[in-house]
Protein backbone atom coordinates (compact mmCIF):
# COMPACT_ATOMS: atom_id res chain seq x y z
CA UNK A 1 0.00 0.00 0.00
CA UNK A 2 3.00 2.01 0.88
CA UNK A 3 4.38 1.73 -2.97
CA UNK A 4 0.70 2.65 -4.18
CA UNK A 5 0.52 5.74 -2.05
CA UNK A 6 4.56 6.52 -3.54
CA UNK A 7 2.56 6.09 -7.09
CA UNK A 8 0.03 8.34 -6.06
CA UNK A 9 2.51 11.04 -4.87
CA UNK A 10 4.17 11.06 -7.84
CA UNK A 11 1.28 11.50 -10.45
CA UNK A 12 -0.20 14.03 -8.65
CA UNK A 13 2.92 16.42 -8.28
CA UNK A 14 3.39 15.69 -12.04
CA UNK A 15 -0.61 16.91 -12.44
CA UNK A 16 0.37 19.81 -10.16
CA UNK A 17 3.56 20.75 -12.45
CA UNK A 18 1.50 20.47 -15.18
CA UNK A 19 -1.75 22.47 -13.78
CA UNK A 20 1.14 25.50 -12.67
CA UNK A 21 0.78 24.43 -8.91
CA UNK A 22 4.19 23.78 -7.37
CA UNK A 23 5.30 20.01 -7.20
CA UNK A 24 3.75 19.56 -3.81
CA UNK A 25 0.80 21.21 -3.99
CA UNK A 26 -1.17 18.18 -3.73
CA UNK A 27 1.08 15.99 -1.01
CA UNK A 28 -0.98 17.52 2.13
CA UNK A 29 -4.04 17.44 0.20
CA UNK A 30 -3.94 13.73 -0.22
CA UNK A 31 -1.53 12.69 2.65
CA UNK A 32 -3.09 9.61 4.16
CA UNK A 33 -1.29 9.62 7.33
CA UNK A 34 -3.73 12.51 7.88
CA UNK A 35 -6.62 11.61 10.27
CA UNK A 36 -8.47 14.26 7.81
CA UNK A 37 -7.74 11.93 4.61
CA UNK A 38 -10.44 10.39 2.88
CA UNK A 39 -8.85 8.14 0.62
CA UNK A 40 -10.78 4.38 0.19
CA UNK A 41 -9.69 1.30 -0.75
CA UNK A 42 -12.14 -0.95 -2.21
CA UNK A 43 -11.95 -4.50 -2.82
CA UNK A 44 -14.96 -5.90 -5.33
CA UNK A 45 -15.70 -9.19 -6.07
CA UNK A 46 -17.88 -9.75 -9.27
CA UNK A 47 -19.29 -13.28 -8.76
CA UNK A 48 -18.60 -16.03 -11.33
CA UNK A 49 -21.03 -16.06 -14.25
CA UNK A 50 -20.36 -19.65 -15.57
CA UNK A 51 -22.97 -21.92 -15.91
CA UNK A 52 -25.23 -18.71 -16.01
CA UNK A 53 -27.56 -18.14 -19.00
CA UNK A 54 -27.90 -14.82 -19.35
CA UNK A 55 -29.07 -14.56 -23.22
CA UNK A 56 -29.04 -10.66 -24.93
CA UNK A 57 -28.47 -9.77 -21.37
CA UNK A 58 -24.54 -10.09 -22.20
CA UNK A 59 -24.74 -7.46 -25.12
CA UNK A 60 -26.36 -4.58 -22.93
CA UNK A 61 -26.50 -5.32 -19.28
CA UNK A 62 -23.60 -4.37 -17.40
CA UNK A 63 -21.82 -5.44 -14.05
CA UNK A 64 -20.90 -2.34 -13.26
CA UNK A 65 -22.93 0.83 -14.79
CA UNK A 66 -21.28 3.65 -16.68
CA UNK A 67 -20.60 6.29 -14.48
CA UNK A 68 -17.42 8.75 -13.42
CA UNK A 69 -15.76 8.36 -10.23
CA UNK A 70 -15.70 11.11 -7.67
CA UNK A 71 -12.18 11.08 -6.68
CA UNK A 72 -9.06 13.01 -8.20
CA UNK A 73 -7.37 10.24 -9.13
CA UNK A 74 -8.49 6.31 -9.09
CA UNK A 75 -5.99 3.12 -9.26
CA UNK A 76 -7.67 0.50 -10.41
CA UNK A 77 -5.91 -3.11 -10.39
CA UNK A 78 -7.40 -6.22 -11.62
CA UNK A 79 -6.99 -9.92 -11.24
CA UNK A 80 -5.58 -11.60 -13.94
CA UNK A 81 -7.70 -12.10 -17.16
CA UNK A 82 -9.86 -9.86 -15.78
CA UNK A 83 -12.68 -8.20 -18.94
CA UNK A 84 -14.77 -6.21 -19.22
CA UNK A 85 -13.52 -2.18 -18.21
CA UNK A 86 -14.69 0.05 -20.98
CA UNK A 87 -13.86 3.84 -20.89
CA UNK A 88 -15.69 6.57 -22.86
CA UNK A 89 -14.82 10.82 -23.54
CA UNK A 90 -14.90 12.55 -20.22
CA UNK A 91 -17.34 15.48 -19.90
CA UNK A 92 -16.83 18.80 -20.32
CA UNK A 93 -17.74 20.66 -17.16
CA UNK A 94 -19.45 18.04 -16.23
CA UNK A 95 -18.17 18.78 -12.18
CA UNK A 96 -19.98 22.30 -12.79
CA UNK A 97 -23.66 21.19 -13.88
CA UNK A 98 -23.85 19.86 -17.71
CA UNK A 99 -26.84 21.44 -19.46
CA UNK A 100 -29.30 18.84 -18.84
CA UNK A 101 -27.76 16.71 -16.09
CA UNK A 102 -27.14 13.64 -18.32
CA UNK A 103 -24.47 12.50 -21.15
CA UNK A 104 -24.78 10.19 -23.92
CA UNK A 105 -21.83 7.71 -24.84
CA UNK A 106 -21.54 6.98 -28.26
CA UNK A 107 -18.31 5.26 -28.31
CA UNK A 108 -16.67 2.83 -25.43
CA UNK A 109 -13.18 1.72 -25.79
CA UNK A 110 -11.96 -1.47 -24.02
CA UNK A 111 -9.72 -0.88 -21.12
CA UNK A 112 -8.21 -4.49 -21.01
CA UNK A 113 -6.21 -5.47 -17.76
CA UNK A 114 -2.94 -6.08 -18.66
CA UNK A 115 -0.41 -8.06 -16.48
CA UNK A 116 1.54 -5.38 -13.98
CA UNK A 117 -0.43 -3.02 -15.23
CA UNK A 118 -2.21 -0.43 -13.55
CA UNK A 119 -5.28 1.46 -15.07
CA UNK A 120 -5.83 5.34 -13.51
CA UNK A 121 -9.28 6.89 -14.06
CA UNK A 122 -9.24 11.11 -13.57
CA UNK A 123 -12.15 11.42 -11.54
CA UNK A 124 -14.51 14.65 -10.96
CA UNK A 125 -12.56 16.60 -8.02
CA UNK A 126 -9.15 16.47 -10.42
CA UNK A 127 -11.30 17.76 -13.41
CA UNK A 128 -12.78 20.56 -11.23
CA UNK A 129 -9.28 21.46 -10.00
CA UNK A 130 -8.15 21.43 -13.16
CA UNK A 131 -10.65 23.91 -14.19
CA UNK A 132 -12.00 21.21 -16.29
CA UNK A 133 -8.70 20.44 -18.52
CA UNK A 134 -8.52 17.26 -17.37
CA UNK A 135 -11.76 15.33 -17.79
CA UNK A 136 -12.80 12.46 -15.42
CA UNK A 137 -13.86 9.92 -18.09
CA UNK A 138 -16.58 7.75 -18.40
CA UNK A 139 -16.44 4.06 -17.88
CA UNK A 140 -18.52 0.96 -16.80
CA UNK A 141 -17.45 -2.81 -16.41
CA UNK A 142 -20.09 -4.65 -18.92
CA UNK A 143 -21.03 -8.27 -18.85
CA UNK A 144 -18.30 -10.75 -20.49
CA UNK A 145 -19.42 -11.99 -23.99
CA UNK A 146 -19.51 -15.59 -25.08
CA UNK A 147 -15.77 -16.90 -25.20
CA UNK A 148 -14.75 -14.50 -22.68
CA UNK A 149 -14.07 -15.91 -19.10
CA UNK A 150 -16.84 -16.03 -17.07
CA UNK A 151 -14.87 -16.62 -13.51
CA UNK A 152 -14.60 -14.02 -11.27
CA UNK A 153 -13.20 -11.19 -11.40
CA UNK A 154 -11.66 -8.76 -8.43
CA UNK A 155 -11.11 -5.40 -8.28
CA UNK A 156 -8.91 -3.31 -6.16
CA UNK A 157 -9.62 0.64 -6.36
CA UNK A 158 -7.59 3.00 -4.75
CA UNK A 159 -9.76 5.98 -4.64
CA UNK A 160 -7.92 8.94 -4.04
CA UNK A 161 -9.66 11.83 -2.50
CA UNK A 162 -8.40 15.45 -0.98
CA UNK A 163 -9.19 15.98 3.10
CA UNK A 164 -11.84 17.03 4.70
CA UNK A 165 -10.97 20.57 5.39
CA UNK A 166 -9.93 20.86 1.01
CA UNK A 167 -10.48 24.12 -0.90
CA UNK A 168 -11.12 23.32 -4.37
CA UNK A 169 -10.28 25.39 -7.47
CA UNK A 170 -7.83 25.52 -10.40
CA UNK A 171 -5.16 27.71 -11.09
CA UNK A 172 -6.89 30.02 -13.41
CA UNK A 173 -10.06 30.03 -11.37
CA UNK A 174 -12.67 29.24 -14.23
CA UNK A 175 -14.90 27.51 -11.46
CA UNK A 176 -15.92 28.84 -7.74
CA UNK A 177 -13.88 27.36 -4.95
CA UNK A 178 -15.62 24.83 -3.13
CA UNK A 179 -15.00 22.64 -0.61
CA UNK A 180 -15.08 18.63 -0.79
CA UNK A 181 -18.51 18.44 0.88
CA UNK A 182 -20.24 21.00 -1.07
CA UNK A 183 -18.76 19.47 -4.32
CA UNK A 184 -20.20 16.35 -3.34
CA UNK A 185 -23.44 17.65 -2.53
CA UNK A 186 -23.62 19.34 -6.22
CA UNK A 187 -22.08 16.32 -8.01
CA UNK A 188 -25.08 14.24 -6.08
CA UNK A 189 -27.37 14.43 -8.84
CA UNK A 190 -25.37 14.34 -11.26
CA UNK A 191 -24.00 11.23 -12.10
CA UNK A 192 -25.93 9.66 -15.11
CA UNK A 193 -27.67 6.63 -16.05
CA UNK A 194 -27.49 5.50 -19.34
CA UNK A 195 -30.67 3.95 -20.00
CA UNK A 196 -33.51 3.84 -17.36
CA UNK A 197 -35.37 1.02 -18.77
CA UNK A 198 -31.65 -0.91 -18.47
CA UNK A 199 -30.82 0.22 -14.97
CA UNK A 200 -33.42 -1.80 -12.97
CA UNK A 201 -31.58 -4.76 -14.67
CA UNK A 202 -28.00 -4.06 -13.82
CA UNK A 203 -29.05 -2.89 -10.67
CA UNK A 204 -30.21 -6.38 -10.32
CA UNK A 205 -26.99 -7.78 -11.68
CA UNK A 206 -24.79 -5.88 -9.00
CA UNK A 207 -26.86 -6.15 -6.26
CA UNK A 208 -26.26 -10.37 -7.05
CA UNK A 209 -23.27 -10.52 -8.52
CA UNK A 210 -20.76 -8.33 -6.73
CA UNK A 211 -19.58 -7.76 -3.01
CA UNK A 212 -17.90 -4.81 -2.17
CA UNK A 213 -15.39 -4.30 0.76
CA UNK A 214 -14.04 -0.40 1.75
CA UNK A 215 -11.91 0.05 4.07
CA UNK A 216 -10.45 3.05 5.26
CA UNK A 217 -9.74 2.70 8.82
CA UNK A 218 -7.98 -0.76 7.78
CA UNK A 219 -5.96 1.23 5.03
CA UNK A 220 -4.73 3.99 7.31
CA UNK A 221 -3.68 1.24 10.15
CA UNK A 222 -1.92 -0.31 7.96
CA UNK A 223 -0.49 2.09 5.84
CA UNK A 224 0.87 3.98 9.38
CA UNK A 225 2.71 1.21 10.42
CA UNK A 226 6.52 1.14 10.35
O1 LIG B 1 -13.95 -3.01 -11.57
C1 LIG B 1 -13.51 -2.15 -12.33
O2 LIG B 1 -12.70 -2.37 -13.21
C2 LIG B 1 -14.01 -0.71 -12.20
C3 LIG B 1 -14.47 -0.35 -10.81
C4 LIG B 1 -15.03 1.03 -10.76
O3 LIG B 1 -15.20 1.71 -11.73
C5 LIG B 1 -15.36 1.62 -9.46
O4 LIG B 1 -15.34 0.91 -8.45
O5 LIG B 1 -15.65 2.84 -9.43
FE1 LIG C 1 -15.35 3.81 -11.17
Amino acid sequence: MQALQQLVDRLMSLFAVGLGFPEDFFAEETDVGSPENNTMLDYTKHHSLEGIELGKLRQSANRITAHTDESLITLLLHSPGSVGLESAAGRDGQAVGSEDGHYKVDRWEPCPSKPGCIIVNIGDMLQYWSDGLLKSNFHRVRLPQEGEPQAERYTIAWFVWPRDGAVIQGPKKRYPPTTMRDFMKARASLNFLEDPARLSICFLLSQSHIESHKCTPQVQSQLSRP
